[in-house]
């Protein structure tokens, strides 16, 4: 494995039954980079984020994430990786303190180290005033930055974010960005999924899937020629209507 990509694969299939949902894909991501994964409900991509996590077995192909195979290590990948679900995953009857305590033990880290940890997220995001409060009181934009940054409490090299920005306003969504954006620029690669077009212009390379398939991927300027259109959102609506 080139130690430029920190994901790499090849012919990856996941079948549930006679149904394909994940069909042979194939690609590799670079450190750093922001890898955008497209496609519309039902294409596949959580079931391939899932794969490349650790939590579900490929039927076949092969992969490997921050170096380590998904069949074989699983458990070292789930300790190089953040991941940040669809589904919104802090606890809303635990204060931010306390979540941040939580999630800190649960990877591993010291006391000190949660500690100091806690003391510089809280100050990043601007949650100073809102530390002791329980975190169901918080607005959802605010939820999804807090939850963003204990996913990568543990200084992963990798993260995975599955719809991060689902149902928040274009403010919170520019500054969700910009610190996806400080991420990468630590040499944190990051996968994101996202229904939003003009968040896949933001993307380094963008890959687009299609009935298990990955149809397309590129940088958005590249795909932007290739499909002789002016925006990401026309190349999404060429590729899915086929
Ligand atoms: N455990 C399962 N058993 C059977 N079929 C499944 C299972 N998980 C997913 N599928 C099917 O696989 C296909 C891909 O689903 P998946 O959730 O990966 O899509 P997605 O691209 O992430 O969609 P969305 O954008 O809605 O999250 C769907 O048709 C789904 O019904």
């Amino acid at each position: 494995m080139s130690i430029h990509n920190v994901i790499q694969v090849e012919g990856l299939t996941k079948k549930f039954g006679d149904f394909t949902a994940v069909n042979a894909i194939s690609f590799k991501v670079e450190k750093g980079e922001i890898f955008g994964f497209l496609g519309a409900n039902g294409a596949g991509k959580t079931t391939a984020m899932k794969m490349l996590i650790g939590i579900s077995i490929p039927s076949s192909g092969k992969a490997t994430v921050a170096g380590f195979d998904v069949f074989t290590h699983a458990e070292s990948i789930k300790k190089s990786i953040g991941y940040m679900s669809q589904k919104f995953a802090l606890y809303d009857d635990l204060t931010v303190k306390e979540n941040i305590t939580f999630f800190g033990g649960i990877y591993g880290l010291s006391r000190k180290r949660i500690r100091q940890k806690s003391a510089v997220l809280i100050e990043e995001l601007g949650l100073e005033k809102v530390a002791n409060k329980l975190v169901g009181a918080l607005p959802l934009g605010w939820k999804q930055k807090l939850s963003f940054s204990v996913s990568m409490i543990h200084d992963p090299k990798i993260v995975f974010l599955d719809e991060p920005t689902g149902g928040v306003d274009p403010i919170t969504r520019r500054q969700f960005w910009e610190m996806i954006y400080k991420a990468a620029n630590q040499g944190i690669t990051v996968f994101v999924t996202t229904h939003y077009m003009d968040e896949a212009e933001y993307c380094d390379r963008v890959s687009i899937m299609v009935n298990g398939k990955i149809e397309a991927l590129d940088t958005p300027k590249k795909l932007k020629e290739q499909f002789k259109v002016a925006n990401m959102n026309d190349v999404f609506l060429k590729l899915a209507r086929g």
